[in-house]
C-alpha cells in the first residue's frame, strides 16, 4: 500500500450515481448481459475497511468476486485473502498475494492436496480447520503449517437463514470443545488463531449476534493464549434497498473491539460483500413487454417485462429473495407496477415482481445495482445459457475482463459430442 492517504469515497454508492450514458456506451459496445465492475470503488472501500480497523488483519473474502482485477486492487489497497477453496487459494497466489487462508469446509482430498503442494512450494498458507477430521487428513499428508480453528460460537447473523452460517454444525468445532481441539492440535501444528463467523449481510441495527460472538471468541482467545490473531469474520451488510442506510463501518469496529476485549492477538475480519458489492452492476435489455392481465387495477396496468438476464446470471433474487434495485436506463417515462423475469424456465427467475418504474419497452437497457459481490460468482450455464461478459472500468479506462461464454464453450467438456 502506498504511504498516501488512500480515497476513502462516500460510504454508499447508489445505482443512481453510476453514469447512465457510461453504462448505455458500455452495452452497446460490449452486449448484454454485462457485468460492470468498477475498481476505484473496490479501492474506495477495502481503504474504509483499513482505516475502521487499522490495528487488524482485513481479508478479504475472495468467494465474493474472483476476478484478477479485483484481486489485485484489492491486495495494492493493503488486503489480505480468505479463500474457501484451493481454487480461491490458485487465484489469489497468481494475482499476487504472497500468502492466503483457506478456510476448509468439509474440504475434497484434491483441495488439501493443493493446498498442502502449494503450501510445500513456499506459500505463506494457514489452513483454517472447523473438524477434528481435517486435522487428521492434513496430517497424513505431512503439513505441520500455520492453522487456525474454526469455531462454531453458537450465534449466527446474516440477511437470510440460508447464509447464517453460525449455530450451523456444519461449519466449525464446538465452542464448549474448541479449547480442548485448539490444545490437541498444538502438538503438531503451528496453531496461530481461532475463526468463527456469524453470516453474511450482517446488519448495522441489530449488532447483538456479532457482539456475542466476538466476545466469545475473546474469551477463548484469553482461555488458550499464545495465538497470533483472533478471525472474528465477515459479514458487514451493504444497503440493497435505495432508501437503507449504509452500515456504520467505525461504530462496528468499535462495537468489535469493545466486545472482544484485551487480547494478546491480533483482530482479524474477512469481509467480502463489502469490498465488492457496490463496485458492480449488471446491464441486462428487455426484450419482450406483456401486460399482466389485471382486469381489475384501477392504475396503470402492471406489465412483465421479460430481459436477456436471469436467475443464471445473479442468482440472489431466486435465491434468497434478495432485492436489488433496478434503474431503467433509457427514457424517463411514467411509472406503473413491472415484474421484471429472465429467460430461464423456472419461476424463481424474477429479478422483482410489481415493483413501480418507468414503464418498459423493448430495447431499453436496465442496471442492476450491488451486483458486484455473489454476481458472477454465482453464474450457471442452466439451460445451456452461457454466462455473461464483465468489463472491469479503472480510472477512465475500461476493459473487458470476462469473455461472453459461448454455447460451443458450455458444451466443450462433453466427451461423447
Ligand atoms: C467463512 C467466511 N468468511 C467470510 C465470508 C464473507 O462474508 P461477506 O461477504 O458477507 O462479508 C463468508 C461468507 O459468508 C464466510 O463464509
Ligand atoms: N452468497 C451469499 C453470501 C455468501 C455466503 C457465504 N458464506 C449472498 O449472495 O448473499
Amino acid at each position: 500500500m502506498s504511504g498516501e492517504a488512500a480515497d476513502t469515497g462516500p460510504a454508499v454508492r447508489r445505482l443512481t450515481d453510476w453514469s447512465a450514458a457510461d453504462l448505455r456506451d458500455l452495452a452497446a459496445e460490449h452486449g448484454t448481459p454485462l457485468y460492470v465492475t468498477d475498481l476505484d470503488r473496490v479501492r474506495a472501500n477495502a481503504a474504509r475497511l483499513r482505516s475502521a480497523f487499522p490495528d487488524a488483519d482485513v481479508r478479504y473474502a475472495v468467494k465474493a468476486h474472483t476476478g484478477q482485477a479485483v484481486l489485485e486492487a484489492v491486495r495494492e489497497a493493503g488486503l489480505g485473502a480468505e479463500c474457501a477453496s484451493a481454487g480461491e487459494v490458485v487465484r489469489a497466489l497468481d494475482a499476487g498475494f504472497e500468502g492466503a487462508q483457506y478456510t476448509a469446509v468439509n474440504p475434497p482430498a484434491g483441495d488439501l492436496d493443493t493446498v498442502v503442494d502449494r503450501w510445500r512450494a513456499g506459500a505463506d498458507l494457514t489452513v483454517v480447520a472447523g473438524a477434528r477430521d481435517t486435522l487428521d487428513r492434513l496430517r497424513d499428508r505431512g503439513f505441520d503449517g500455520r492453522l487456525a480453528i474454526r469455531v462454531d460460537p453458537g450465534v449466527g447473523a446474516g440477511h437470510h437463514e440460508k447464509v447464517t452460517t453460525g449455530g450451523h454444525a456444519k461449519f466449525g468445532v464446538p465452542y464448549d470443545r474448541a479449547a480442548e481441539v485448539v490444545g490437541d492440535a498444538r502438538a503438531d501444528f503451528d496453531v496461530v488463531g481461532v475463526h468463527a463467523h456469524a453470516g453474511s449481510g450482517i446488519s448495522g441495527d441489530d449488532l447483538s449476534a456479532h457482539r456475542e460472538l466476538v466476545a466469545r471468541m475473546g474469551n477463548l482467545a484469553r482461555e488458550v493464549g499464545d495465538l497470533e490473531f483472533v478471525d472474528v469474520g465477515g459479514g458487514f451488510g451493504v444497503p440493497y434497498r435505495e432508501d437503507e442506510p449504509p452500515l456504520d463501518l467505525p461504530a462496528v469496529a468499535d462495537a468489535t473491539r469493545e466486545a472482544l476485549g484485551a487480547v494478546d492477538a491480533r483482530l482479524a475480519v474477512e469481509p467480502g460483500r463489502y469490498v465488492v458489492a457496490d463496485a458492480g452492476v449488471l446491464l441486462t435489455r428487455v426484450n419482450t413487454v406483456k401486460p399482466v392481465d389485471d382486469a381489475g387495477a384501477t392504475g396503470p396496468v402492471p406489465v412483465v417485462a421479460g430481459v436477456d438476464a436471469g436467475m443464471t446470471t445473479l442468482l440472489r433474487p431466486a435465491m434468497y429473495d434478495a432485492y436489488h434495485a433496478i434503474r431503467n436506463l433509457t427514457d424517463d417515462r411514467s411509472e406503473r407496477p413491472v415484474t421484471v423475469a429472465g429467460p430461464v424456465c423456472e419461476t424463481a427467475d424474477l429479478f422483482c415482481e410489481a415493483r413501480p418504474m418507468p414503464s418498459p419497452r423493448r430495447d431499453d437497457l436496465l442496471a442492476i445495482g450491488n451486483a458486484g459481490a455473489y454476481g458472477y460468482e454465482m453464474a450457471s450455464t442452466y439451460n445451456t445459457r452461457p454466462r455473461p461478459a464483465e468489463v472491469v472500468r479503472n480510472g477512465d479506462e475500461t476493459r473487458l475482463a470476462r469473455e461472453r461464454e459461448t454455447i460451443a464453450g458450455v458444451t466443450a467438456l462433453e466427451v461423447d459430442r
